[in-house]
């Protein structure tokens, strides 16, 4: 009686929910949730957070149950001098997510860009540059320790070939970079789960094995990964198919990993046309498909929501419309719904405040070489303390003992273990 009277009197003022008959309103991470995944949710930044509209919808659980930091968390802005960490950008947005009762995604430690001078063109040799990336991903793991849910530890290492890429880290220190970071992120934190996350590894071919050796090297090496994170920067139309990345994913899955889709967007020429939105939409539903298919699969992040503030437009040029709400922040009912209805019907306790939006037109138009699993590093990683190797045709800077994830524990005939420091030692 006393209940009854409490709902009618919140429901006068407008609100949906009361301790008596807690139900949650309709909306895309709802869905989600209701399809048995942990989240839907989206990439933000810290200076669209100036504009309320925009919070306004950032924040409404409904929708988003995970925010994921886009730039603020990255080695530019975290620690832009050797030594000075800088967390004050980060840290808006990790209280922003505990205030609304958003899980946090936290983007990202290692990575060849946003990667500032003194890094990247500072000349240090193995053993100082190992100190230096172990020190930054150490700071700054313990600095959100309990508050990221999900750390992309380490993001982009590869090529389209499933070669690695050359970058700093592995120029200077080897394949091992890789191992190395996630096992120092796993010590600062062990309750996060850690990711290795990449583009255009969403459906079979040389750089998906490439990032699936990353996996197991790491796992070699004794190393924690916790999960595989797919970004899918798709375009509208030439998306992987839904059964293309449902395989893909269930490949990685196969290695004991997690699996998430954590930057999605599809991108169109603009303006787009009513044509190139309704094939948005159905690119937008397969991917729900493939994730609400996969149980490994634990949820999606599309990479913020409005094109108001996407990262297209600025990067391809006469791209953009690739998000479910417009410049304007509002819905696109096609696109919208598609998500929505490719998660599955409203969880039968959902409540009608917010579900699926009315289609309007207007909407529309108004807007291998596969990774050798660690035998070998580049010259350029060669430590300078020995010599030659004893034969051509031996692998050169075969991993021996020190590092386990190779197998390769003793060297060939003509060359003996040469430790070099706590990571890394060769067959020279
Ligand atoms: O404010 C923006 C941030 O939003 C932006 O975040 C990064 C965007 O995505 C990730 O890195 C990019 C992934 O896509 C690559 O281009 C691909 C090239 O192949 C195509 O087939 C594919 O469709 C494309 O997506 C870019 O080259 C990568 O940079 C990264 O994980 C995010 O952090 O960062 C820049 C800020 O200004």
């Amino acid at each position: 009686m006393i209940a009854t009277a409490f709902t009618v009197l919140l429901a006068a003022a407008g609100i949906a929910a009361s301790p008596f008959h807690r139900r949650a309103a309709d909306g895309l991470n709802t869905r989600a949730v209701a399809a048995g995944k942990e989240y839907f949710g989206t990439g933000t930044d810290n200076h669209e957070l100036t504009d309320m509209a925009y919070v306004t919808a950032l924040s409404n659980t409904a929708d988003f149950g995970q925010i994921t930091v886009g730039n603020s968390m990255k080695w530019d802005t975290i620690e832009p001098s050797r030594g000075t960490f800088s967390y004050t950008n980060g840290d808006v947005i990790a209280s922003l997510a505990a205030k609304n009762g958003q899980k946090l995604r936290c983007h990202t430690l290692v990575w060849y860009n946003q990667l500032p001078n003194w890094v990247s063109n500072g000349g240090f040799d193995n053993v100082t540059l190992i100190s230096i990336m172990k020190n930054h991903i150490t700071n700054e793991v313990t600095h959100y320790k309990g508050k990221c849910f999900h750390w992309d530890v380490v993001n982009e290492a590869l090529n389209e070939d499933g070669t690695y890429r050359t970058n700093v880290f592995y120029n200077t220190i080897g394949p091992a970079y890789i191992p190395i970071a996630f096992a120092t992120a796993a010590a600062a934190d062990p309750g996060a789960k850690l990711y290795y996350n990449d583009y255009n590894i969403e459906s079979a071919g040389a750089k998906s094995t490439g990032a699936q050796n990353i996996v197991k090297s790491i796992k070699a090496y004794g190393a924690k990964i916790d999960g595989v994170g797919f970004q899918s920067h798709f375009i509208v139309g030439s998306t992987p198919s839904q059964s293309a990345q449902t395989s893909n994913l269930n490949a990685f899955v196969a290695l004991g990993v997690e699996v998430a889709i954590t930057e999605l967007d599809i991108r169109t020429t603009t303006p787009a046309t009513t044509s190139a939105v309704t094939q948005q939409a159905k690119d937008y539903a397969s991917t729900v498909g493939a994730c609400k298919a996969v149980s490994k699969c634990v949820g999606i992040t599309i990479w913020d929501f409005t094109d108001k503030y996407s990262w297209i437009p600025s990067t391809f040029s006469g791209q953009g419309a690739a998000l479910p709400w417009d410049e304007n922040l509002v819905k696109k009912a096609e696109v919208y719904n598609a998500i929505l209805n490719a998660w599955g019907t409203a969880p039968s306790n959902g409540s009608s405040a917010t579900s699926a939006v009315a289609v309007t037109t207007s909407s529309a138009a108004a807007a291998t070489s596969k990774v050798a699993v660690v035998t070998s590093v580049a010259s350029s990683a060669t430590p300078t303390a020995t010599s030659a190797a004893s034969s051509g045709t031996v692998a050169k800077y075969q991993q021996c003992g020190g590092l386990s994830y190779t197998g390769a524990t003793t060297c060939e005939s003509g060359s003996t273990c040469t430790k070099y420091n706590d990571y890394y030692s060769q067959c020279v």
